[in-house]
C-alpha cells in the first residue's frame, strides 16, 4: 500500500504544483477547471476518467455546467501520497495542451 507523504515531502512536492491548492482537513489537494461550456467540460472530465482509471486512482469531483471541482486523496493511504501527486501532473497536462 502507497503511504501517506510526510510534511516535509509534502510541501516539496506540492511547490511542482502550483495550481493546486492543499486543504488539511482533507490531507487532500484541490483545483478548479473552468471551461467555455458543459460540453468542454464533460470532455475534459471523460479524458481524466481515463487516466484515473488506467491509474487505479480516482478524484472525487463534481461538474456544474462549465465547472469542473477536482479533490485528490489516497483513501487507502488516508490522505496524500504520491498518486495523487502523479494524477494532477497529468491533469494539468491535459490542460496544458
Ligand atoms: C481496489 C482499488 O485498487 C482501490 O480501491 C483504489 C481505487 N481508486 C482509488 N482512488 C483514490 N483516490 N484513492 C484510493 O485509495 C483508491 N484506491
Amino acid at each position: 500500500m502507497v503511504a501517506r507523504l510526510t510534511d516535509g515531502l509534502r510541501e516539496e512536492s506540492l511547490a511542482a504544483l502550483p495550481a493546486w491548492s492543499y486543504e488539511p482537513g482533507r490531507d487532500a489537494i484541490t483545483r478548479r477547471f473552468l471551461f467555455t461550456d458543459f460540453t468542454e467540460a464533460f470532455a475534459f472530465m471523460t479524458r481524466v476518467a481515463l487516466i484515473a482509471e488506467k491509474a487505479d486512482h480516482h478524484p472525487e469531483w463534481s461538474n456544474v455546467w462549465n465547472r469542473v471541482d477536482i479533490l485528490l486523496t489516497t483513501h487507502d493511504a488516508g490522505g496524500l501520497s504520491t498518486r495523487d501527486l502523479q494524477l494532477a501532473a497529468a491533469i494539468d497536462a491535459l490542460v496544458k495542451a
